[in-house]
């Protein structure tokens, strides 16, 4: 069902996490906006249209060599250009640095899970996905739908604690019907948000991928009656194109003790 992986074989093929640094060091991508629009037209690349590659993966194609930040995160050694929305959410709201336990809801292909190992080697990261995770040393990952009834306990039992930051970068694979997609992804980020609610310690922060249309009024009134503040915002390392923003939900307040019942009280 579950196939972790104990952090101890670190280093995955695609690089993996080495740096392993912390403390004052500057963080690679911490300087992600200046090189982004720098480059211009200098270095665009075309794409030389292939046989048998169709007009959309042409499009990705060019996208992609064209992506200062996809550059970018080759130079730094991350997995994704997803790193970078990270790195600038953690700089606007300090999400990362301050966090001790942390859960990665849609870690692969990991670019997020090695940001958190530079910024914050000391924290304990549990990260789930559909998908195989090539190691990151330090985090323990479980291939595994996060839908799955057993998905919540099997996380928090691997933290072996209650988390302190709770994020989701999940996004449900895409059928090309915009309502459907955007009920599915609201899915996740809804199961996201009652599993934030119901496990961070006392102070947590909980962020999510939403899509646009934000927060849905239920979804909101949630998150509102649980966390101290609740914002919304769209890294600039976000397409502009995409619909994506980031919900980001941050002090969560004090349980309160459920009222004693009835047959509690009654004895005299
Ligand atoms: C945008 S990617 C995450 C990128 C990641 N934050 C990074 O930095 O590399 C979204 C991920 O969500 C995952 N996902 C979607 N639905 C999921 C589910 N039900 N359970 C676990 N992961 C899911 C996808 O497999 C995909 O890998």
């Amino acid at each position: 069902m579950s196939s972790g992986n104990d952090g101890k074989n670190g280093g995955g093929k695609s690089g993996g996490d080495t740096s392993g640094s912390g403390g004052g060091k500057k963080v690679p991508g911490s300087s992600a906006r200046k090189p982004v629009g720098r480059y211009g037209d200098a270095l665009h690349q075309r794409v030389k249209t292939a046989k048998g590659r169709t007009a959309s993966s042409n499009r990705w194609l060019s996208r992609q060599l064209n992506d200062p930040y996809v550059r970018k995160a080759k130079a730094d050694g991350y997995r994704s250009r997803a790193a970078y929305k990270l790195v600038e959410l953690d700089e606007k709201f300090s999400l990362v640095r301050r966090a001790r336990h942390i859960i990665d809801l849609g870690i692969a292909p990991g670019g997020w899970a090695q940001l958190i190992r530079r910024i914050n080697p000391k924290a304990a990261v549990v990260g789930i996905d559909l998908l195989p995770v090539d190691p990151i040393e330090g985090v323990t990952i479980f291939e595994m739908d996060f839908m799955a009834d057993a998905a919540p306990d099997t996380l928090i039992e691997a933290l072996g604690a209650q988390p302190d930051l709770v994020l989701s970068d999940m996004a449900a694979n895409t059928v090309g019907h915009k309502q459907t997609d955007h009920l599915r992804t609201m899915g996740l980020v809804e199961a996201a948000a009652h599993f934030a609610v119901e496990h961070l310690a006392e102070g947590g922060a909980f962020v999510a991928k939403v899509l646009a249309g934000g927060t849905d009024n239920e979804l909101l009134a949630l998150l509102k009656q649980h966390f101290k503040s609740v914002k919304h915002a769209k890294p600039p390392a976000s397409r502009k194109g995409s619909s994506e923003w980031y919900v980001i939900a941050q002090g969560r307040k004090p349980r309160v003790a459920a009222p004693a019942s009835a047959s509690d009280t009654d004895d005299v």
